[in-house]
């Protein structure tokens, strides 16, 4: 059976035939070099966050408190990692976290298309934003055998909100993810100082400059006058959604609903309540709120009041020991953010390739040092608090 550390292997093989990796093969390497290849702008969008980032840092941080126990006589000989989420069976419980304009990463512009590739190369999904660079018809054709969810910016307009995502329904899309935490951007002085915003320069459009009913309210064609299509977006782009529009956001899909941001006990209970299928433990990867508590630190008691609901987990994870740390705590499945946007920066679909085969095989290869051969074995007592 093919293991997911197999991916060292075939590093080491190459390096014995004199082939270097052409990749970075620690975090901090990968943004060093990611760093370079980007534009200013887009490197302080990516890589920046609330206020002074001490949120964005505590969510790194916040991984360092804890320790797994190593298990002996284990026989991990072969590791399981396959997860079935919403009906799909994952081969391993990773997922590419949506990042608005991801697109812009790639050398091509088009980063949302090679992302989607890299999806369907390793099998792990991606949630893709509202805000793709390419309509999300067109991301979700190049998923080939792997799942992809849609993650929803609710408009202010629900007919729109609805346009959006009976397209996704219909693009075959497997669930739908609802962002709560980021209807207005939180204070990001990286970008402010840059005053570019390439993530606003109509890079976010695409998905509504396709949508009949956003072409409806334009009144006319976006490229007749661009910067009314903008003004239009920006006006409609974020909702202040309350616990009164949940029951409306649980009638528009059938799809599995899955709400983005939740990081309190009582939302998670609250949601639960509202016939949600799934809870997205995330701070946003510290982008939206500073002063705020690391998401792992309050995935336990999301874990607790969801009470066997299905939990996705995001923020602050650089590495496999990060993703086997969050399941032991109770995730579902988790997510990166940032890491794969470099992988983008630095070699498209195949850089993409190299940062999640990189994650999933020291993933793994820890499962089978530590002796948890599958994911059941890792629980919160295989952790120790530090
Ligand atoms: C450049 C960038 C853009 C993002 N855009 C979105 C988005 O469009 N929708 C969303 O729900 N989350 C968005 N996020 C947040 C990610 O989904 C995720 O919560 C976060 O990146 C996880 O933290 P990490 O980067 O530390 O892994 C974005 C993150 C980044 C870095
Ligand atoms: O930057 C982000 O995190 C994000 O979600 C976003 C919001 C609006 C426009 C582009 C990206």
């Amino acid at each position: 059976m093919a293991q997911f550390g197999d991916y060292q292997n075939e590093i080491y093989l190459a390096g014995l035939g004199g082939v270097q990796s052409k990749y970075p093969m620690t975090f901090d390497e990968l943004e060093t070099r990611a760093a370079q290849a980007m534009p200013p702008s887009v490197l302080s969008y990516v890589a920046g966050g609330a206020g002074d980032e001490r949120t964005q840092r505590a969510n790194v941080a916040a991984f360092d408190r804890w320790g797994l126990y190593p298990r002996m006589f284990a026989g991990a000989a072969e590791r399981d990692l396959s997860v079935e989420v919403f009906g799909d069976r994952w081969a391993a419980p990773l997922f590419m976290a949506p990042i608005g304009v991801i697109g812009i990463c790639a050398q091509d512009g088009h980063g949302d298309l090679a992302t989607a590739d890299a999806a369907a190369a390793t099998g792990v999904p991606m949630v893709a934003s509202t805000l793709t660079v390419d309509p999300m018809e067109q991301v979700a054709a190049r998923f080939g055998e792997t799942p992809g969810f849609f993650q929803l910016y609710t408009p202010t307009d629900r007919e729109l909100a609805e346009s959006l995502v009976r397209r996704a329904e219909a693009a075959g899309f497997k669930a739908i993810v609802v962002t709560l935490d980021t209807w207005v951007t939180g204070w990001r002085p990286r970008d402010l100082a840059t005053g570019n915003f390439p993530q606003l320069r109509g890079n976010c459009l695409a998905n509504y400059r396709t949508d009949p009913v956003f072409l409806d309210r334009l009144g006319r064609r976006p490229e007749e006058d661009p910067a009314a299509a903008v003004r239009l977006w920006a006006q409609l782009f974020g909702n202040p959604l309350t616990w009164e529009d949940l029951p409306w956001l649980r009638s528009i899909t059938k799809l599995p609903l899955v709400v983005k941001g939740i990081c309190h006990p009582d939302d998670a209970r609250r949601a639960r309540d509202g016939g949600v299928d799934g809870l997205y433990c995330s701070n946003h990867g510290g982008r939206q709120a500073n002063g705020g508590i690391p998401a792992l630190d309050v995935l336990p008691d999301i874990v607790d009041a969801a009470d066997g609901l299905p939990v996705l987990f995001d923020s602050g994870v650089r590495s496999g020991s990060d993703v086997v740390k969050a399941l032991a705590l109770g995730a579902t499945a988790v997510g990166v953010g940032r890491p794969y946007a470099y992988g983008l920066a630095l070699g498209g679909a195949d850089g993409v390739v190299h940062v999640l085969r990189s994650i999933l095989a020291e993933a793994d290869l820890l499962m089978a040092v530590d002796g948890y051969p599958t994911l059941a074995d890792l629980t919160r007592d295989s952790l120790r608090a530090l």
